[in-house]
Parts: structure tokens; sequence; C-alpha cells
């Protein structure tokens, strides 16, 4: 009697656990197929009592019919709703889980903000080969064939003369082969470098520009990229141009913005210096006209190159540029 009690409470469990149309077939072996656990008992039966056995047996089959039509329930129940397993209290007014969008990443934003504010100023994008030829890469930019610059421990060599460009300013010696002034170009992509810790990743971004044109003066230079400044930070960032060096540029400066996080007053991010270096540039060298074919008593110009990852580290407060290619959604869906 206990027996037929205990399978009765057990098969009911389990019934209602039931939350699949696939559970519905192995319950059904299980509890009332021809090796079920039921068949087993009504086995049993006969080494019961004879008295017993009428009884038992007509309990053994109410139970059965119960549970059958217990399980004939579940099924309809289940098979009513699509048999997805959900409860038969579905509740179709809930709302849908949102599927999240996708978003572009944090480099391409800074990227497009970039290009965007430098073409709001007339300068139009010039995009080039990642592969370069040593010629554009260096000697077009009066960089000399033993300059450091050169030297494998920073430059990706694919042969002697070809490499992987360290700056995108090949595409700006390409176009003023070909073009004559007036120019305003700029060129962004990617470019590569033998170096990586915290702040270095052997590629990265860089966007470089020029403006050649008749009588173009530092005026002009520090007139664009103030404006640019002004555009990329807060409106009114204070702003330093700090004398400086590049083979293919005469002057030079170094461009400094007060710094974004502790507006000047000196902190960790800024070295305590208060300033934080955003951009280089300068006024472009006569040599480098020379090598293009451009007479430099006719035509003055500027250029200017910058980070994008710098930037973006300055913008955010990313300490670590690694961040930006580790593909962590939880650090991606911040921007
Ligand atoms: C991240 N880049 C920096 O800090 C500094 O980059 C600079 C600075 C000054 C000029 C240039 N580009 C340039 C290009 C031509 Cl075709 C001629 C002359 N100059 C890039």
């Amino acid at each position: 009697h206990e027996e037929l009690l205990r399978l009765k409470a057990a098969a009911g469990e389990e019934l209602a656990a039931i939350s699949r149309i696939s559970e519905l077939e192995p319950f059904r072996v299980k509890y009332l197929g021809r090796k079920g656990e039921f068949t087993l008992v009504m086995r049993q039966l006969g080494q019961a009592p004879p008295e017993d056995r009428p009884r038992l047996g007509q309990l053994a089959n109410e139970i059965k019919q119960e549970l059958e039509s217990a399980f004939g329930e579940r099924e309809a129940q289940l098979s009513a709703v699509g048999g997805g397993g959900a409860p038969a209290t579905f509740d179709l007014t809930l709302p849908g889980r949102a599927v999240p969008f996708g978003k572009l990443h944090p480099v391409t934003q800074v990227m497009d903000t970039v290009c965007a504010i430098f073409e709001g100023l007339g300068f139009a994008v010039a995009e080039g080969p990642d592969v370069e030829v040593d010629f554009y890469n260096f000697e077009a930019l009066n960089i000399p064939p033993h300059h450091p610059a050169r030297a494998m421990h920073d430059t990706f060599y694919i042969s002697d003369s070809l490499l992987l460009r360290t700056h995108t300013s090949p595409m700006q010696a390409r176009i003023m082969e070909k073009e004559q002034p007036p120019l305003r170009m700029i060129a962004p992509g990617k470019v590569y470098r033998c170096d990586s810790d915290i702040t270095h990743t052997p590629m990265f971004h860089q966007v470089e520009g020029f403006l050649v044109d008749r009588r173009i003066s530092f005026a002009d230079l520090k007139g664009v990229l103030s404006v640019f400044i002004s555009k990329m930070f807060a409106e009114n960032t204070p702003i330093r141009f700090r004398p400086s060096f590049f083979p293919f540029t005469e002057p030079s400066a170094e461009v400094d913005i007060a710094c974004v996080i502790c507006s000047g007053r000196g902190c960790r991010v800024c070295k305590h210096t208060g300033w934080l270096e955003i951009l280089g540039a300068g006024m472009i060298d006569p040599e480098v006209f020379k090598k293009v074919g451009y007479d430099p008593e006719e035509y003055s110009g500027f250029a200017f190159g910058l980070g994008i990852e710098r930037i973006a580290m300055l913008k955010y407060g990313i300490t670590d540029i690694r961040l930006f290619y580790e593909n962590d959604l939880r650090f991606l869906s911040q921007f």
C-alpha cells in the first residue's frame, strides 16, 4: 500500500516539474510504459497476501488512471503554448527583451569627430596605403637615410624599401606630387611602430593635415589649430604653442592644452605640469616643397599631426591604450 502511495507522490511531483514537451515522453515511458514503474508494481501484487490483492489492484488502477489523465492535461497545456515549455500562465503582455544596439569603436568615434571638425574648416580627406615605400615615409619628409626614426626599433620593414607607414604624412607628399596648391587636406589612418607598452600599441591611428597656398603664415597655423581644439575639447580650453623640432617642418611647435582633469593645477595625468600635449605642427620645410616640385618662394604652408588614441585617452581618462584593442565589451559598451 505504502509503495503505491509513494509511487503516486513521486510521479505527481515529476509531472508537475515538467516544463517542456520534450520531457513528456521520457516521463510516460518511466511511469506508464510497458516496463514502467506501474507495471512493475502490478507484477509485485502477486506477492501480496491473497485477501489484499483485489483492494490493492483497484487502488493501483485508480492511481494509474489519475496519473494518465493528469499526464494528458499537461500534454495539452504544453502543446497549447507551442510546446516552448512556457507555463500555461504565459504572459504575452510582458515587454520583449531589447537587443542591445551595436556601437562604433571609441577610436572610430574620435577619428570621425576630428575629421568632421577639419572638414568643417574646408579640409578634404585623403586615404592612402598602410604599406608604403620608404621614399614617401622618410625621404619625401626630409628624414635623412640614417635618421633614428628609420631604425628597426621603430619601423616595421617588409623589405629594404617597403614598410608599414609610421605616420600618415606619406599620403600628403603623394597628394602634393600630383596636385597644385591651394590645398587643404587631412590624411587619417592606421600607422605602425615597433612599440608596445601601456601607452603604445604596434598599430595606432593618426590624423595628419596640411594647408598650402600663397602667403600662409604661422598665424594661420595657430588660427586653424586653436579652432580645432576649441571644438574637440571645451570651448575655452587654454592652449599654448611650445617650440619643438620635426625634420619636415621649420619652425615646429607642439600644442598643449590645459589639463582636462585638473584644469592646469597639476595632477598625475599631466605629470604635474598642468599641460597635456595634444598635437605637433609646423611650417612645411622648403626642402619638402622642393621634393614635390613646389617653389618655396611662391608657396608656403603648415602641417600638423595628432594621435587618435592619445586624444581618446585624455578625453575619457583611459590610462591603458591596450584596452582599445582587447575587444572587451565591458570596456567598449561604455562609449
Ligand atoms: C602625432 N604627430 C605629431 O606629433 C607631429 O606630426 C606632425 C607634425 C608636423 C608636421 C606633420 N606632417 C607633415 C606632413 C607633410 Cl607632407 C609635410 C610636413 N609635415 C606631422
